[in-house]
Formats: structure tokens, C-alpha cells, sequence
């Protein structure tokens, strides 16, 4: 891939050397020299010189990739700081502290030392709130990001593997999360840690065996807080900070794709130079991300958990929720009717193991997508400029309704609070939700499929009548028409700029010896599901350049 030059105009370096001093000129020759003395040793000039002219497309979605950036960041910076005073141990103490209320106490030491953080350490409960908001907004950021690249297509051919990385980025950030919630040992957290036992517990065989060795023996036992500490403040940071390494190279490697418009081939970048503009603007984003996440820590409680009080396995708290990234999976379990199966002597617990299963399908189903869909297409080049949602409607679609059935399964992880809030019978909202899991997804696909179709032929419609203007006008003989204007040649090149594939025919039933073909079902599958991503009911013809000619020619109607 070739780059393009650059818009912008960047001056040039010697115009800094007119007028200096004496001093000024030693000073340039002595950083000339530190520069000669570091290059020498990492070679890095020719390395800068390749990359930091390097051009980088714009678009305020692909920010979103930066935010994931800067909160995780912010998470390692601020947890380094908790390690300095969080205690992972669930040695008993006896609480004689500065929050007066839970004084004479019994709880574990890593309870009591996030009390100390939160009210004796110097700007402790501060940095814990912003590790907690930073957690918060990063799954989000992660989620959000992750649908840019999905709705955009950004992760087709080459950029698979990138996905695949920036999904597990998502996974464990996912679970250290959890891992870190759990970590103060408060009711809260312990009833999670519980939650989790009971999800491991329900598998087969191998259930009983997994939750013996994480937990040490029984729940709780007191092995539980020292490794969750251990993972989440060193393994699952450092996989994620060499996935994370490994995932911005691969962004770098193949360059980042760009949105269709004037100029834009699958073959170059039209953007901003990454030195000195985006370099400037990114790290002016990062200071705005630290600072909203700093400000919404300082005003708004997260995780308060000297109201919860210390864990004890025979107690759990109204109202007890999860962060929203986990919320999902404790709707799954809310929404699933208790069943359990009794054979041989022992117990399924189909009303976890179910929802487990679904968890872990979706997982799945989210890591491969990109294959999947590679897959139905058949489609072997590589693409680097990004779809419009409406022009790849199943794909949309498909997105829509998983936001939809994540939507209803929060709720459903929230039926207590909505309750108890909105007055409501928790056996409704549960029975709502069960029927929606089921119909939600199916709604909201059909209605974004014809939205993308109708968005099409809107597309399709300003190509050869342009943009109603709202302005009416009587011609002389008394008709009213409503002026149309043509779009610039801009716009309509970005409108028309997407290909229309072909979906892929069954072969003939027989052969050309009228010889019955066999065709095994992953080929049907495969053209059923071609057809739907690309047939008639998927793509509205894109006008011809004859069909644009003869209508804008003045012969056509307005
Ligand atoms: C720690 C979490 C993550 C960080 C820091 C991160 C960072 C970034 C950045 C800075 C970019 C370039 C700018 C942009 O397009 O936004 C990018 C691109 C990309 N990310 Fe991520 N990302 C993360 C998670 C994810 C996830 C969860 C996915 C999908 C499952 C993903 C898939 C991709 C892909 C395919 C690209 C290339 C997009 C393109 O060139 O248009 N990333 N990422
Ligand atoms: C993806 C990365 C991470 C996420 C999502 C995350 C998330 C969390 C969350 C939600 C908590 C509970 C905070 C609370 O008490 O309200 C927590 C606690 C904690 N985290 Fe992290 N964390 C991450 C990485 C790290 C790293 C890299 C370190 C240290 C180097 C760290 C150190 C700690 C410590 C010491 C605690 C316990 C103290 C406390 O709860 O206040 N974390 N983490």
C-alpha cells in the first residue's frame, strides 16, 4: 500500500536555527549528539523516520480504539497505587479505624485495608474510585469500539487476527474486572465470588475438581483473595498489556481503514500525519479521558463498600449487582427457570449450566464472526475501505438484535432494581424478560433490516433525483413542482462507492449429464445464508452511470 501526502503543511526544521546564540547553537549540537549517542545504540532514526510521517485516516468513531487506550492506562497507573496499600489476605482483624460504625468489627485483612484506602490513605479513596470508573469505562469503550469495527466491516480480510486479539482483550478485561470487584472481600464481592463457585460447580465432572483447586478446599476458604490478587494485578494485566502491543502493531501494520469518499482507494490513506498532528491530538485526548474519568470519580460513589460491610457466606445484600459488563450474565441465570436433573446418583444443574453454556456460545460466536462471515462470502481480498451499516444489512441486523438480546438480559440481571423502583412485580419483569429473550432479537433484526434496505433506496433515490430542496415551485401553466437539487460529485461518490456482491447460486440439482448432483448441506447452508447477505431482499440495485445519466440529462422528471 502506498501513503499519500499529507494535507497539512509541516514547516521545516532548519527554519529554528536562524538568530541563535552561541549557547543556543552548543545546546543544538549537544542534542545532536545525545541523538547520535541513542541511535547509534537502538538505530531508532530510521525507524522514526518511517513511521512517524506515518498517515493516520480521521473519524471521530476511530477515537474510540484511543479511549480503550487511555482508560486501560489509567487502570494500571491508579492499580499500582492500590498495591501500595491493599492487603490480599483473609487473616482476621478486628476493625479500629477511622469509620467509626464498623469499629469492633471482625473482617479480613483485605477488607480492612480498602477501609484504610478509603478513609485514611491520602487521596485513597480517590485513586480507587478512578481504578474503579477507569474499569467501568473501559469494558464500555471495549464494547463500543468493538461495534464500530463490527458494523463497519473494519474486521474482514486483512484484519481478522486483529479482531480475535482485541476480543480476547475484551474477555479478560471482562474478567478482571470481576476479579478486582471481588478483591475487598465486602458482602458484595463475596456474594460474586459465591455466584462464581456455584457457575463452576455446575459443571460436569469436572465442577467439583475446578472449584476445589481455585478455592483451596471449601467456600470461601482462604486462598480465594491471594490468587484472584495475584491474577488480576499481574497475569491478566501482563497478557493483556503484550495482546494490547501486539494488537496497536497490527493497526500500525496494516494501516487503518478509511471511510469511502473522493480520493479514498482500497490502496492509500488520506488522513493527518501521526507526528506532529496526531500525536498532538492524542495526547491532548488522553488528558480529556483522564480528566472526565478523575471528575465523575470525584463527585460520583462507586462501590461504597463500608455500607455493604464484610463479607459472611450466610449473609447477601438486597439490590446486589454485578458491574454492567458482567450484568448479562447474571440476567442469563435470573431469567432461566430452576431445572435440575437427577441421574446416578447425582445432580445437573441445568438452571446454571444453561445459562453457562450460552455465555460461553456467545463468546464464541463473537470471536468467530469474522471468519463467519468470510466464510458465507467466500470473499478473499482485502478491504480497507469500511461499509456503511445500511449497505451490508444482515451483518447490521445481526449486530442490532445481539445489542437487543445484551439490552434485555441486563434488565433481566437488574429485575430486582427495577422492581422495586418502578413498582412492579419481580415475577413479571422475569416473565417479560423470558419472553422477550426469545422474540427482542428477532423484533429488532427484522426492523433494522428494513431500515438499512429503506436507507438504501433513499440512497438510490438522491442518486437520480437528488435532494429534495422543500422548495415548491408553480411553473407557468400552473403545475407545482418541488425543486430537486443534484448532489455534489462528492456525495455521490461516496453513496455509490460500496460494491454489490453476488450471492453465491446452489450449483444445478443435476449435472450436465442429467446426473443428480449431491450437494451436502454446509454448501446449502452456506448459499441460503449468501443469499440472505446478498440476495434481492438484502441490496437494492445500485443505479448504473446510463441510468444517472439519462435522468440528470434534463430529460427526466423531477
Ligand atoms: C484494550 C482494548 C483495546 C484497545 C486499547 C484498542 C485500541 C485500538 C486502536 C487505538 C485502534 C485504532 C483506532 C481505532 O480504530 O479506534 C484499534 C483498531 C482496531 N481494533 Fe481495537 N482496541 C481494543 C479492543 C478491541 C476489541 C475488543 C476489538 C474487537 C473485538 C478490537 C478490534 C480492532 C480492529 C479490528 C481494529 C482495526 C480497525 C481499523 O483499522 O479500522 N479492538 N484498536
Ligand atoms: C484490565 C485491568 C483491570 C481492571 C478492569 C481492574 C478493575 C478493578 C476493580 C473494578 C476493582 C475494585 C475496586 C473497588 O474497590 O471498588 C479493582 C481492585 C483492585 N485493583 Fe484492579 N483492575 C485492573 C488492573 C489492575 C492492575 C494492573 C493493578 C495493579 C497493578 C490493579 C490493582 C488493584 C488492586 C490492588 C485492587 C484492590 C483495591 C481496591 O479494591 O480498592 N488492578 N480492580
Amino acid at each position: 500500500m502506498t501513503t499519500h501526502a499529507e494535507p497539512t503543511a509541516v514547516g521545516d526544521h532548519d527554519d529554528h536555527q536562524v538568530g541563535h546564540s552561541e549557547a543556543g547553537v552548543d545546546q543544538a549540537h549537544l542534542g545532536e549528539k545525545a541523538a547520535d549517542w541513542v541511535d547509534g545504540r537502538l538505530g531508532i532514526y530510521g525507524l522514526a523516520k518511517a513511521n512517524l510521517r506515518k498517515i493516520f485516516p480521521d473519524h471521530w468513531s476511530f477515537m474510540l480504539g484511543e479511549i480503550c487506550l487511555y482508560s486501560f492506562i489509567i487502570i494500571i497507573l491508579t492499580g499500582v497505587y492500590l498495591t501500595l496499600f491493599f492487603t490480599p489476605s483473609m487473616g482476621e482483624v478486628v476493625y479500629h479505624g477511622s469509620y467509626t460504625p464498623l469499629n469492633g468489627i471482625r473482617m479480613s485483612e483485605a477488607y480492612k485495608s480498602t477501609l484504610d484506602i478509603s478513609f485514611d490513605v491520602r487521596g485513597g479513596l480517590l485513586i480507587r474510585q478512578i481504578h474503579h470508573w477507569a474499569a467501568i469505562v473501559f469494558v464500555a469503550a471495549m464494547l463500543v469500539h468493538m461495534m464500530r469495527v463490527f458494523f463497519t466491516g473494519a474486521f474482514r480480510k486483512p484484519r481478522e487476527i486483529n479482531w480475535l486479539f482485541g476480543f480476547l482483550l475484551l474477555f479478560l478485561g471482562m474478567f478482571d474486572g470481576f476479579m478486582g470487584y471481588s478483591l475487598p472481600d465486602d458482602l458484595l464481592s463475596g456474594t460474586g465470588i459465591r455466584f462464581m463457585e456455584g457457575a463452576i460447580l455446575s459443571m460436569p465432572i469436572v465442577g467439583t475438581y475446578i472449584a476445589m483447586f481455585l478455592y483451596g478446599g471449601q467456600f470461601p476458604g482462604n486462598d480465594i483473595i491471594p490468587r484472584f490478587y495475584t491474577i488480576h494485578v499481574l497475569l491478566i494485566p501482563g497478557i493483556m498489556l503484550g495482546l494490547l502491543v501486539a494488537h496497536l502493531i497490527l493497526v500500525f501494520y496494516h494501516k487503518h481503514t478509511q471511510f469511502a469518499g473522493p480520493g479514498r482507494t482500497e490502496k492509500n490513506v488520506i488522513g493527518m500525519p501521526l507526528m506532529p498532528v496526531y500525536m498532538a491530538k492524542a495526547g491532548g485526548f488522553f488528558f480529556l479521558v483522564f480528566g472526565v474519568i478523575a471528575m465523575v470519580s470525584a463527585i460520583a460513589s462507586v462501590n461504597p463498600i463500608w455500607a455493604y460491610g464484610p463479607y459472611r457466606p450466610d449473609q447477601v445484600s438486597t439490590d446486589a449487582q454485578p458491574d454492567w459488563y458482567m450484568g448479562f450474565s447474571e440476567g442469563l441465570i435470573r431469567i432461566m427457570p430452576g431445572w435440575e436433573i437427577r441421574a446416578f446418583g447425582h445432580t445437573l444443574v441445568l438452571g446454571v449450566f444453561i445459562p453457562l453454556m450460552i455465555f460461553g456460545l456467545v463468546m464464541i460466536v463473537i470471536a468467530a464472526y469474522p471468519f463467519l462471515e468470510g466464510w458465507i462470502t467466500g470473499d478473499k481480498r482485502e478491504h480497507h475501505i469500511l461499509d456503511r451499516p445500511r449497505n451490508a444489512p444482515m451483518r447490521t441486523a445481526f449486530g442490532v438484535a445481539w445489542i437487543a438480546e445484551y439490552g434485555i438480559l441486563l434488565v433481566a440481571g437488574g429485575n430486582d432494581l427495577f422492581a422495586t423502583h418502578f413498582n412492579l412485580s419481580i415475577n413479571t419483569i422475569t416473565w417479560a424478560c423470558r419472553i422477550l429473550f426469545f422474540v427482542g432479537p428477532v423484533i429488532a433484526f427484522t426492523i433494522t433490516k428494513r431500515w438499512c434496505i429503506g436507507l438504501q433506496r433513499r440512497d438510490r433515490d438522491k442518486v437520480l433525483h437528488g435532494r429534495e430542496t422543500g422548495t415548491i415551485k408553480r411553473l407557468p401553466h400552473g403545475e407545482f413542482i418541488e425543486v430537486h437539487e443534484q448532489l455534489s460529485p462528492e456525495a455521490l461518490h461516496t453513496i455509490t462507492a460500496h460494491e454489490q456482491f453476488q450471492p453465491m447460486e446452489l450449483p444445478a440439482e443435476v449435472d450436465e449429464n442429467g446426473v443428480k448432483r449431491k450437494v451436502s448441506l454446509l454448501t446449502k447452508t452456506r448459499a441460503r445464508l449468501s443469499q440472505s447477505y446478498f440476495g434481492e431482499a438484502a441490496q437494492i440495485p445500485k443505479p448504473t452511470p446510463e441510468e444517472h445519466a439519462e435522468i440528470t440529462s434534463g430529460h427526466g422528471h423531477h
